[in-house]
């Protein structure tokens, strides 16, 4: 059975650099990967954002032919990978751990793969020079790797991805052990220098925040499956269902009954997009949909508390005598936020609201 969402073959088409086509991989009785439909373009970078077990790095693995299909194909460069060993399909991949060699310098480990490949040791000595300025380490061939921070050996991890001149790069997790603001400093300088060397990626990550800064396209898998496709903003307006729009962090969604421009809710009416459906639907309200008023005006809520996130307050309200009613989250300017206990009434924005597609049972 093909469970993948209809975006998930659509986006790259005869240009597809690689291309999974009902890709399933199982463990037993289990499908870790579950007939898996995806194309990445030449120069695109995507992104495999899900939760734990969610099927990601054995994605990865397949894509990289450390794990084999039970059935469906890898297409690299179109030419079917089924029986092409790892180190033959021209793929570099980058792991969460890194796993540099400790006894080597830096020169030694970003030449393993040039190495590899035969190529004489003058070229392999510019080469590492030319990769070690592209990722801000200008000089540091005879560094011991031990001596370098955190963040160093990333780069390190990824000059010695990029040497081969793989083409595709995978990177698995690949700032997992660093601290966010390092993170969010590189997955910056990593989109630019993707996007300057023209580098096709596939990455995966469970950091959300990552995936939507370093790429043109995010992918979201849940349990072996693809629950969404999209560009970033894409994904970010319009979660497809509820596990999409709660994995990306939005909770204000409730029972819907839509008749015509507003639906019947536990949060009492709430307006919904031209051209929605009358009838049953599950609902997504944007925290910034969530709009404070006056508190004899609208539903009535109380704050029960309140976190200061750089731009804007996340407010959470707990709706008064609302049978049932669940709670809901509002994004406020930084100086309008009620404390908390405050009495205040809440209307919803239209321009925020999604409907949601009803998720597939796992
Ligand atoms: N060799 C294996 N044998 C049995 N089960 C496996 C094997 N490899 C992976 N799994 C199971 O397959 C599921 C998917 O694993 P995978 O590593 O692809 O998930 P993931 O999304 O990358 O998770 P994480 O974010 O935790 O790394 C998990 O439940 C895992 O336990």
């Amino acid at each position: 059975m093909t469970a993948t969402a209809p975006e998930a073959t659509a986006a790259a088409g005869p240009r597809a650099l690689l291309r999974l086509d009902g890709a399933t991989v199982r463990f037993g009785s289990r499908a870790v990967l579950d007939a898996v439909g995806l194309d990445v373009a030449e120069h695109e970078i995507v992104c495999v954002l899900g939760p734990s077990g969610s099927g990601k790095s054995t994605l990865l693995r397949a894509v990289a032919g450390l794990q084999a299909l039970d059935s469906g194909r890898v297409v690299l460069g179109g030419r079917d990978q089924g029986g092409v060993p790892a180190h033959k399909r021209g793929v570099g991949l980058m792991f969460q751990d890194h796993q540099l060699f400790p006894q080597r310098d830096v020169a030694g480990n970003v030449a393993f793969g040039l190495r590899m490949h035969g190529v004489p040791r003058a070229e392999q000595a510019l080469r590492v020079a030319e990769l070690l300025d592209l990722v801000g380490l200008p000089g540091a061939q005879k560094r011991a790797v031990a001596s370098l921070s955190g963040g160093e050996q990333q780069r390190v991890a990824l000059a010695r991805a990029l040497a081969p001149r793989p083409r595709l790069l995978m990177l698995d997790e690949p700032l997992g052990q660093l601290d966010r603001s390092l993170r969010e400093r590189l997955v910056a300088e990593l989109r630019e220098l993707f996007q300057e060397l023209g580098t096709t990626v596939l990455a995966v990550t469970h950091d959300q925040g990552e995936a939507f800064a370093l790429a043109d396209r995010v992918v979201v898998m849940r349990d072996g499956r693809i629950a969404q496709s999209g560009t970033p903003l894409e994904v970010w307006r319009r979660p497809a269902d509820e596990f999409v729009a709660r994995f990306l962090g939005f909770d204000n969604v409730v029972d819907a009954t839509v008749t015509g421009p507003a639906a019947v809710t536990a949060w009492g009416k709430v307006p919904v997009p031209d051209g929605t459906a009358d009838g049953p639907c599950r609902l997504l309200v944007r925290p910034a949909g969530v709009r404070l008023v006056g508190a004899r005006d609208g539903l009535a809520c109380v704050v029960t508390g309140r976190t200061f996130r750089g731009t804007h307050v996340a407010v959470r309200l707990e709706p008064v005598g609302g049978e049932g009613a669940p709670r809901l989250e509002a994004a406020c300017g930084l100086r309008d936020a009620p404390e908390p206990g405050a009495r205040v009434g809440v209307r919803f924005a239209v321009e925020e609201v999604v409907v949601l597609r009803r998720a597939a049972t796992a």
